[in-house]
């Protein structure tokens, strides 16, 4: 469904990526692993055409967007949740969903906002509250809430984990098994090796930009030593 080849970015000088090259099949949970500083963002923007590749591609449903305007990628059904939070603190969390809304695409989900609800218990009790009355896990929640009132049919997911009480970590894997449950495809950048080995059917490590592994999380556990040479457990 979405395919990196040789992709290589840039931030002025600044060599980031180099040369990732993985796959993401239809229906799968594709974790993207590695350290701190490791290059994880800068695939996701990479893959949003929000940082533009300098040289290979990246194909989405056969289709080559290397270069396309983000809004346009968006538009093709790839749903992006940054780190960093963006949800509107003035707005209730129901209105806050409503903003998010897209029309669906041919063969895509379409979610209503009582379906969210359903996937999200805690934003359904506090569906009349504002964003900033919203504790930082909610907050994560609800940024993704937002992201799926856009029907997207590909979902990125930056470290979804991070940051969140632990027993919001234990809902979030909950509900990315589920979004793959409904035929969503998730891309997910995580430096916890946990909560990728809840979730993910493969792992693509990266160190430096650079790929170092690819395989599934079982290949990975049977590898230990690669998991210590390039992740913090
Ligand atoms: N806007 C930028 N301008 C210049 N360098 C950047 C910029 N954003 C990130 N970098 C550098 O690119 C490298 C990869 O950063 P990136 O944010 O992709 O890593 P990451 O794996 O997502 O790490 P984190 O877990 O900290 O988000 C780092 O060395 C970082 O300092």
């Amino acid at each position: 469904m979405l395919e990196l080849s040789a992709v290589n970015s840039f931030y002025g000088k600044a060599h980031v990526l180099n040369d990732l090259s993985f796959t993401v099949a239809r229906g799968q949970v594709v974790a993207l692993l590695g350290r701190n500083g490791a290059g994880k963002t800068t695939t996701m923007k990479s893959i949003m055409q929000l940082v533009t590749p300098r040289s290979g591609k990246v194909t989405f449903q056969g289709r080559d967007i290397t270069g396309l305007a983000t809004h346009k990628v968006a538009k093709l059904g790839l749903g992006y949740v940054p780190e960093e939070r963006r949800i509107f603190t003035d707005l209730t969390v129901l209105e806050n969903l409503e903003v998010g809304r897209q029309p669906a695409r041919d063969g895509s989900y379409t979610w209503t906002t009582e379906m969210l609800f359903d996937l999200f218990p805690n934003l359904a009790e506090r569906r009349g509250n504002r964003g900033k009355a919203l504790s930082g896990g909610e907050q994560q929640m609800l940024t993704i809430a937002r992201t799926l009132m856009g029907n997207p049919s590909f979902v990125l997911l930056d470290e979804p984990s991070e940051g969140i009480a632990p027993v919001i970590v234990e809902q979030m894997a909950r509900v990315i098994i589920q979004l793959k449950q409904e035929g969503l495809t998730v891309l997910l950048s995580e430096q916890n090796l946990h909560f990728a080995r809840a979730v993910a059917d493969m792992a693509v490590i990266i160190e430096g930009g650079t790929q170092k592994f690819t395989g599934t999380l079982q290949e990975l556990n049977d590898h230990p030593e690669i998991r210590d040479a390039y992740l913090s457990v």
